[in-house]
């Protein structure tokens, strides 16, 4: 598959630290023995979860923001490989797949100005075709029975993810995203910020919830509009945390409510949570305990389609802790969702 770069035994050697008298995730994790018919493989594969990589900052530059996306995939693989395997993180569970890499698109974005219009529109015009590889990817692991783990990219990538899945379940899918923005921004040409309006206007998207929706972030319009649609619901991050109107448990309960009647996607927007390197850094934010009880709380449902950690945006300096935080949550996903 174009773009599709496989994760190899080498790539697993050179990134594995093994340590007598203990067992390391890595050491335990299925990878493909090549890439020809990667469907056919994985569904002959006894495992759950398809972790893969989305290696791209094209949306997010798109969408007028900061860049960095790019390197969330690297700073996780490198730290969750390293995590212990025991009854705690089932490993035997996962295939690494690789990740998805747009090195042409890349090279192309530097040399753009996001100050001309014209050039904002030509990395519009890439993440489409960016949606385009992702899309496919997800209907191919959805198709198998497996439950995709993505990570990495800007948050235009949840449209392809819901397209994918609800291709390949043959219906539109419900999605709840843990977020500071609603990303329901108008269809002008894709971008980081309208991954979740693309995919409703085109019938691929069905109930969605923004839970912690920033409200200093959001237009009147935006408002009016989701206010308008029965099938979108959002709680802000201001009514639970600051005013405290309503309290995150209550929230979540709301949310599930909404999204856990049909398969629903998992989208956690690191954004939200405070002081992350991400696309939109924010001092105001979730705490990493509250993200790791909500992916807690999504994963354990059967209804789970997929989990998608994005809009990390990590520095030589902060790829350390970036790449745990992902890995928290990953776990937390999984063993949340082998205890159901
Ligand atoms: N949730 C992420 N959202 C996008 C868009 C934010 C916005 O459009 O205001 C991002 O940070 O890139």
């Amino acid at each position: 598959m174009e773009h599709l770069k496989p994760f190899t035994t080498s790539d697993l050697k050179s990134l594995l630290k093994k340590r007598p008298k203990e067992t390391k995730f890595g050491e335990h994790i299925l990878l493909l023995p090549d890439f020809n018919d990667i469907y056919e493989q994985m569904l002959k594969l006894d495992v759950t979860y398809v972790i893969f990589g989305i290696k791209e900052d094209v949306g997010v530059f798109a969408n007028y923001g900061n860049s960095g996306t790019y390197s969330a995939w690297d700073a996780t693989i490198k730290n969750l490989l390293n995590v212990q395997s025991n009854a705690f993180t089932h490993p035997k569970k996962v295939l690494i797949l690789g990740h998805l890499e747009f090195e042409s698109y890349q090279n192309k974005v530097s040399s753009l100005n996001q100050n001309k219009k014209k050039d904002i529109l030509k990395a519009r015009k890439l993440t489409s075709k960016i949606d385009a590889s992702v899309s496919f990817l997800m209907s191919q692991i959805v198709s198998a029975g497996k439950i995709p783990i993505v990570i990495g990219g800007g948050h235009n990538n949840a449209y392809g993810n819901i397209k994918g899945t609800s291709l390949a379940l043959k219906s539109p899918v419900n999605a709840i995203n843990f977020d500071a923005h609603h990303d329901f921004r108008a269809e002008e040409g894709r971008h980081s910020g309208n991954g979740f309006s693309y995919a409703f206007a085109e019938g691929f998207l069905k109930n969605y919830f923004i839970f912690g929706l920033h409200e200093n972030y959001t237009s009147d319009t935006i408002f009016k509009t989701l206010n308008k649609l029965k099938a979108i619901q959002y709680s802000t991050f201001e009514s639970m945390m600051v005013r405290q109107d309503t309290n995150f448990n209550t929230e979540m309960d709301t949310a599930l409510h909404h999204i856990s009647s049909k398969p629903f996607g998992l989208e956690i927007d690191c954004d939200a949570i405070q002081n992350i390197p991400s696309s939109a850094m924010t001092p105001s934010g979730f705490s990493v305990n509250k993200a790791r009880a909500f992916v807690n709380h999504f994963g354990k449902q059967d209804n789970v389609a997929y989990l998608h950690i994005c809009e990390a945006a990590p520095t030589p300096e902060t790829e350390t802790q970036v790449g745990k935080l992902i890995t928290y949550l990953i776990t937390d996903f999984i063993r949340a969702h082998e205890n159901i």
